[in-house]
């Protein structure tokens, strides 16, 4: 019998400039989170039954214990679409993915939850059906798909209804080893639903058209690191005008990384962080000076150069000792 399972899930960007709500990558910088079978509820000191949860890292006091708890509620779902009752259950978290930044933790806490879960059960569900769960939690695909299956991944709904699709093609998107993802992140939250709210309805032909243009060189770019191609495909139109007005400093940062190396400054997805991609050789030229000039600007950022995590999530199972 399964006594624990010990879920590593990878920090996301999103969007990637012109991908909004269907391109991102996984990131190496990751969430942990075990799961540990309980004998009976009477042992455990948590107000939720059945559930203990303990979260150590950064941020970790923002983070509810109760069963209102993201990874708890994807716990529960998986054993809901299996048609059983959740065991009792002991949640370890350790976060090193900072909350509400535009990193995907959300994202970390669903896939984490539905992974351990699934183990836990004897993994009845597959990889597929455990996705499905996921972007239906999420609301999008483009944190949780990489999250899971790790590398830079496009997802096409094969139905009319983007947000309401249960049938999703996920396609592997090539990344030259040369482009280097700098992560800024800076010191103030921005929660996702918060920065889908300036989002308008609908848009121009001409601005779809932008997009779709730069979202094709952007793939092409990612390939080959071309770096005149990615200067010029980073660029969007869908929501990066309408989010930078709540990123302080974002102009004077994103020019700032340009001018000493970049080949381009985006969102990571619904912000505040900011993505720059850049030559092994500028990496930490760029990544000094967008910390530098946010300073100037009164915003604390700490900045990584990270990488593409190309495994998603992994997980180890441990067997109970008797
Ligand atoms: N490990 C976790 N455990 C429980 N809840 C979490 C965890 N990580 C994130 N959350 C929940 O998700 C919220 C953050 O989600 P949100 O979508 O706003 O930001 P994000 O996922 O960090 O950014 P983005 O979606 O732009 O990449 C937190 O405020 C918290 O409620
Ligand atoms: N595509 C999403 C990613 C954040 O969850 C957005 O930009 O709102």
């Amino acid at each position: 019998m399964i006594h624990s399972v010990t879920v590593r899930v990878p920090a996301t960007t999103a969007n990637l400039g012109p991908g909004f709500d269907c391109l991102g990558a996984a990131l190496t910088l990751y969430n942990q989170f075990q799961f540990s079978s309980q004998v009976c509820s009477s042992t455990l000191d948590s107000a939720a039954d059945g559930v203990k949860i303990t979260v150590t890292g950064l941020d970790a006091d923002r983070v509810t214990t109760d069963e209102r708890n993201l990874v708890y509620q994807a716990f529960v779902k998986v054993y809901e679409k299996i048609g059983q009752i959740p065991p009792n259950v002991a949640i370890d978290i350790h976060l090193n993915v900072p909350l509400a930044r535009g990193l995907g933790s959300s994202a970390t806490a669903i896939v984490g939850g539905l992974v351990g879960a699934n183990q836990l059960a004897g993994a009845p569900l597959t990889i597929e059906e455990v996705m499905h769960l996921a972007i239906a939690m999420e609301g999008h695909p483009d944190n949780v798909v990489p999250a899971l299956i790790g590398g830079c991944r496009i997802a096409v709904s094969n139905d009319a209804a983007y947000y309401e699709a249960s049938n999703w093609m996920i396609c592997p998107v090539a990344w030259h080893p040369e482009i280097v993802p700098v992560l800024a992140i800076p010191d103030f939250e921005l929660a996702t639903e918060t920065a889908r709210k300036v989002l308008p309805a609908n848009y121009s032909r001409a601005d779809v058209i932008f997009n779709t243009s730069n979202f094709g060189l952007l793939l092409l770019a990612l390939e080959t690191a071309n770096g005149d191609w990615l200067r010029v495909a980073m660029r969007d139109r869908i929501h990066q005008p309408y989010r930078k007005t709540l990123i302080a400093g974002y102009d004077m940062v994103r020019q700032a990384a340009i001018n000493s190396g970049a080949y381009g400054v985006v969102i990571s997805g619904a912000g505040p962080t900011l993505l720059a991609l850049t030559s092994p050789n500028y990496a930490t030229e760029v990544a000094t000076t967008i910390a530098a000039t946010w300073d100037q600007q009164g915003v604390k950022a700490e900045v990584k150069v990270l990488a593409i995590d190309h495994a998603g999530a992994k997980y180890d199972v441990c067997l109970d000792p008797s």
